[in-house]
C-alpha cells in the first residue's frame, strides 16, 4: 500500500497511476482533510516543503558554481592573482578563455613564457577526452598558469574574474568545436559560442578599463564561397553548418558590441588547426589513431568523386598570429558600459595559403607512421563539410606580421612524434579518445 506522500506527489511524474479513477482520489481527499489534526500535519508538511525549496534556491543563487566548480575564496584569489602577475615591462594581463583546449593551452603557453600574465579559463566539458584537458592543464600548472574551472556563461564567476585582475586583454577561445558535431547537438553551439560569448562581452564591456579582446572565429563563416584563396572580405553569409552560422553570428555580435560601447575586437578565423597536443575530434588525430589500430579509416570525397582539401595550418603559426594581434591591438575607447569613441574592430584570416587534400594528409601520415591505412572512401554526406578551404593571408601579414612556416609534412611529423609520447608506442590501443 503507497503511502499518502507517494499518492500526492508521485516522485516521477511519469510514472503516477490513477488507482481506482476519480472518485476513489476524490474519496481519499476528503478522508485525508476529514480532521483537524491531519490539517495541522498537512500544513505543516507545506511549510517545510516551501522552506527547504527557498533554502535550495538561495543555496543554487549564492553561485551557480556549486554545480560546475569550486571557486572563491582566499586562497582561490591568491592562486588568479599569482597567475595574472606581469612579469616583463609593459606586460598583459590576459584572461584566456578554452585554456584547456588545443589552440588555449598553447597560446597560454607562449604568452607566459615571455613574460605576460595569464589566467586560463575552461569548463573541462567531455565533448572530447577531459583527460587530455587535464593534462594540458597540468602542463600549464607547471609553467605557473592557473585554470579557473567554469563556463563562459557563468556571469557572476566572470565579473569576480575581472574584480580580481585588471585584464588588459580578453583571448577568448573557449567555443563549441567541430563542424559535424552540430548536427548531433545544435544546442552545444548556441550555448557556448553565442549565449557564452555574449555572457563574456557583457562582463568585458562594464570593466573599467576595458580589455581588448581577440577571439576565434573560423574558416567555415566562407561556407559555400567558391572564390579562392578566402578573403576577409569575402562573402561569409551562406554557411553550410551550424557552426560556422555560430560563428558568423559571433563576428555580428563581437561587432555589436564594438560599436555600441567601444570594445577593441579581433577576431581570427583558423583554417583547420593542427599539432601537437589536438584536438582528438579533427580528423588527421583520429586518423592517426585509426591507422595504428589498423582500423580502417573514413575518407569523404566531394561531388564527382573530387578529393576534399584543408588549408591545414600548423599550430606555433596560428599561436604567433594570436600573439601578434593582441600585440597590436589597440585599447578599447569605452569603460564601465560607455562608449567615449570608436574602437578598433578587426578580422583575419590565419591561414596556411597552401591547401593539401585529404587523401594527401593520410598519405603523409601513412609515412610518419610507418603503416598502411586501411581507406574507406565514401561520398560527403551532407553534414555542413564544405569540400575546400584557401586562405588569402595578405592582410595578416600586413597588419600582424604574420607569416606561416610550417608545411604539413613537417607539422604532421611534430604531432606524430607527440602522439607516439603521449599515448606511447601501443598504437593507442588502450586509449580512449
Ligand atoms: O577551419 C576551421 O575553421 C575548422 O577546422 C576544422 O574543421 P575541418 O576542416 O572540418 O577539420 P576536420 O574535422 O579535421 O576535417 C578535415 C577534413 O577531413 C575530412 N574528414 C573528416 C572526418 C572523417 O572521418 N573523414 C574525412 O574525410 C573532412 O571532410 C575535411 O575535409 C575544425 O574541426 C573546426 O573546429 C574549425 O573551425
Amino acid at each position: 500500500m503507497p503511502s499518502l506522500e507517494e499518492e500526492l506527489f508521485p516522485s516521477t511524474p511519469g510514472k503516477f497511476k490513477d488507482r481506482g479513477g476519480a472518485h476513489s482520489m476524490n474519496r481519499q481527499f476528503y478522508r485525508c482533510f476529514a480532521s483537524t489534526s491531519t490539517m495541522f500535519l498537512w500544513a505543516l508538511f507545506l511549510i517545510a516543503l516551501t522552506a527547504s525549496y527557498l533554502s535550495f534556491q538561495s543555496f543554487v543563487d549564492s553561485g551557480s558554481r556549486y554545480f560546475s566548480s569550486a571557486w572563491g575564496g582566499h586562497h582561490w584569489e591568491k592562486q588568479v592573482k599569482s597567475s595574472a602577475q606581469i612579469h616583463r615591462a609593459n606586460g598583459f594581463s590576459v584572461l584566456v578563455t578554452g585554456a584547456a583546449g588545443f589552440v588555449g593551452s598553447h597560446v597560454s603557453l607562449a604568452l607566459k613564457k615571455r613574460g605576460d600574465g595569464v589566467v586560463g579559463f575552461d569548463n573541462f566539458n567531455n565533448y572530447y577526452d577531459p583527460l587530455l584537458k587535464k593534462a594540458r592543464k597540468a602542463l600549464l600548472n607547471s609553467h605557473n598558469v592557473f585554470i579557473v574551472e567554469g563556463d563562459v556563461n557563468d556571469a557572476k564567476l566572470i565579473a569576480k574574474l575581472f574584480d580580481i585582475v585588471e585584464f588588459t586583454h580578453v583571448m577568448h577561445l573557449a567555443a563549441q568545436a567541430g563542424v559535424r558535431y552540430a548536427m548531433e547537438n545544435p544546442h552545444s553551439y548556441v550555448h557556448s559560442n553565442i549565449a557564452g560569448l555574449v555572457t563574456l562581452l557583457e562582463a568585458c564591456k562594464n570593466a573599467d578599463p576595458q580589455p581588448a579582446i581577440v577571439w576565434a572565429s573560423s574558416s567555415s563563416v566562407y561556407g559555400l564561397n567558391e572564390d579562392v584563396p578566402f578573403s576577409e572580405s569575402d562573402r561569409t553569409d551562406r554557411p553550410a553548418s551550424l557552426y560556422a552560422a555560430t560563428k558568423k553570428s559571433g563576428e555580428a555580435i563581437t561587432h555589436t558590441y564594438n560599436h555600441i560601447y567601444g570594445l577593441s575586437i579581433t577576431g581570427l578565423r583558423f583554417f583547420t588547426v593542427y599539432g601537437p597536443w589536438g584536438r582528438p575530434d579533427m580528423a588527421y588525430f583520429s586518423f592517426t589513431k585509426g591507422i595504428l589500430q589498423g582500423k580502417p579509416i573514413t575518407i569523404y570525397r566531394g561531388k564527382n568523386r573530387v578529393d576534399l582539401a584543408r588549408d591545414f595550418t600548423y599550430i606555433d603559426d596560428v599561436v604567433k598570429g594570436c600573439v601578434a594581434s593582441l600585440d597590436t591591438a589597440k585599447k578599447s575607447t569605452g569603460s564601465g558600459g560607455k562608449k567615449r569613441g570608436p574602437a578598433q574592430y578587426r578580422i583575419f584570416n590565419l591561414g596556411n595559403t597552401s591547401p593539401v587534400t585529404v587523401p594527401m594528409m593520410v598519405g603523409i601520415l601513412e609515412r610518419h607512421l610507418k603503416v598502411k591505412a586501411k581507406k574507406n572512401y565514401v561520398d560527403m554526406p551532407g553534414n555542413g563539410d564544405v569540400p575546400f578551404t584557401h586562405a588569402n593571408i595578405s592582410l595578416a601579414r600586413r597588419e600582424l606580421g604574420y607569416k606561416p612556416t610550417t608545411d604539413l609534412q613537417t607539422g604532421l611529423k611534430k604531432f606524430v612524434k607527440w602522439y607516439l609520447a603521449y599515448y606511447g608506442h601501443n598504437h593507442g590501443k588502450s586509449v580512449k579518445l
